[in-house]
């Protein structure tokens, strides 16, 4: 499209105009923009991906601040963009912000937000539900019974994995791969092998106590290790999920030869981003061995798949689906709504952006702060007392 045709505005005489790039869920985040007097635009045109050129239109000349997708490219173009209309805030509606230029928008001085903590837990449910779901082979089961095939139990019938007494393997054990690791060494019993740059004290911590109070139950207790390398991740566990950033040290971390470095049926998980594994090699890789598994939420190409994977039957596939509770999705709305009003009207940034519960209160206000600016540093802002 050359200018988008469709745009719901709100407050029209709003003194801050601020874009939003997709409709998003639930009217908090909106109210809260409208009482702070911005004129708000929302972009509802059909096409899913909206390009650069597109958002530059939405932009015009005048923009304070756009609310984005983790979807569009906010790259130099934008960013120089966002700055000649007057803008001064970014936020992607998302916590990974692989999509934006962060030295671009600190050359025009633009500060670029994010959405932490409030799609932790959502996030590490869905890895939890696809590591059960590739494990007890629960999509195979239920398209066999949907095609009319089940005539009668049989002993081997959809054999799979049990998890309690197994190992589950961590890469990135931040926010999200901390919660999972909790879910799975607390839900199943596993034992936990994590790897990551920083340790996760929190993490072994809890799983330090557990596995004492499974001891002082009888039971067998959990434990847990640091791996050194990610190699003995792969090599030990045998659910592995991927948590890391994508960045240039995560791009294609899983390919042929970590791939070949797993238990025959190990089960893979991944809701971090496509590009941290190799989808070719994958498929290839689920091709050649029947019992490997793997649960999938973002893909290499996304939207697209690659050759063959789709055909995979040791394949669980969803269309990156992973924040997607709504209490989230609306969470994630005004997060990001906040950093981009709190940034306009020149808010302290913050202080912990992992603690983001004050701002998610829909029965009080929410502290005049910008909940998490990941360029704060580099553009000077000031942290909040609050
Ligand atoms: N599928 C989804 O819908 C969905 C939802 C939320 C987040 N995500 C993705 O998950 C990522 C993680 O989110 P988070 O909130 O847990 O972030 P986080 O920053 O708390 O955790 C990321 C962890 O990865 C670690 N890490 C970085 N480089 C690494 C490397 N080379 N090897 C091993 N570990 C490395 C970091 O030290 C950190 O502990 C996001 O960046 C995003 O891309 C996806
Ligand atoms: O990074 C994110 O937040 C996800 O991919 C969407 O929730």
């Amino acid at each position: 499209m050359a200018k988008p045709v469709s745009i719901e505005v709100w407050n029209p005489r709003g003194r801050y105009r601020v874009v939003s790039t997709k409709p998003m869920p639930g009217t908090r985040w909106i109210n809260l923009l409208v009482q702070q007097d911005c004129r708000l635009e929302i972009c509802t045109e059909k096409k899913t991906i909206l390009s650069v050129e597109d958002i530059i239109a939405l932009m015009g000349d005048k923009c304070d601040g756009v609310i984005g997708q983790l979807t569009e490219d906010w790259g130099e173009t934008l960013f120089a963009a966002l700055s000649k209309a007057g803008g001064k805030a970014f936020s992607n509606m998302a916590v990974g912000y692989n999509n934006v230029d962060v030295n671009a928008a600190n050359k025009y001085g633009v500060a670029v937000g994010n959405t932490p903590g409030v799609l932790t837990e959502t996030t590490a449910e869905l890895a939890a539900s696809l590591s059960l779901a590739a494990a007890r082979r629960i999509v195979e089961a239920d398209e066999f019974m949907r095609a009319g095939l089940y005539d009668g139990w049989l002993p081997n019938l959809f054999v799979g994995n049990l998890l309690k007494g197994q190992t589950v393997g961590v890469i990135g054990a931040g926010r999200i791969g901390s919660a999972y690791a909790r879910m799975m060494v607390e839900g199943f019993k596993m034992n936990l092998i994590y790897y990551d740059l920083y340790q996760a004290t929190r993490l072994e911590k809890f799983v330090t106590a557990y596995g004492q109070f499974l001891k002082a139950n009888g039971e067998q207790p959990v434990t847990w290790k640091r791996a050194a390398t990610m190699d003995e991740v792969l090599r030990e566990a045998d659910v592995i999920s991927l948590h890391p950033v994508l960045d240039k040290t995560t791009y294609h971390l899983i390919n042929k030869e970590s791939l070949a470095s797993m238990k025959k049926e190990a089960v893979l998980v991944n809701c971090s981003r496509g590009p941290v594994i190799d989808e070719v090699a994958l498929v290839e890789h689920l091709r050649r061995n029947p019992m490997f598994r793997v649960g999938l939420d973002v893909f290499e190409d996304e939207p697209y798949m690659k050759p063959g994977l789709a055909d995979m039957k040791n394949a669980i596939v969803v269309p990156h689906i992973a924040s997607a509770s709504k209490w989230t999705r609306e969470g994630m709305a005004t997060l990001a709504a906040l950093n981009v009003l709190g940034k306009i009207k020149g808010y302290p940034v913050w202080g912990d952006p992992n603690r983001v519960e004050p701002f998610l209160n829909e029965n009080a206000p929410p502290p005049a702060a910008c909940p998490s600016i990941v360029n704060s540093k580099a553009l000077g802002l000031p942290v909040s007392k609050l």
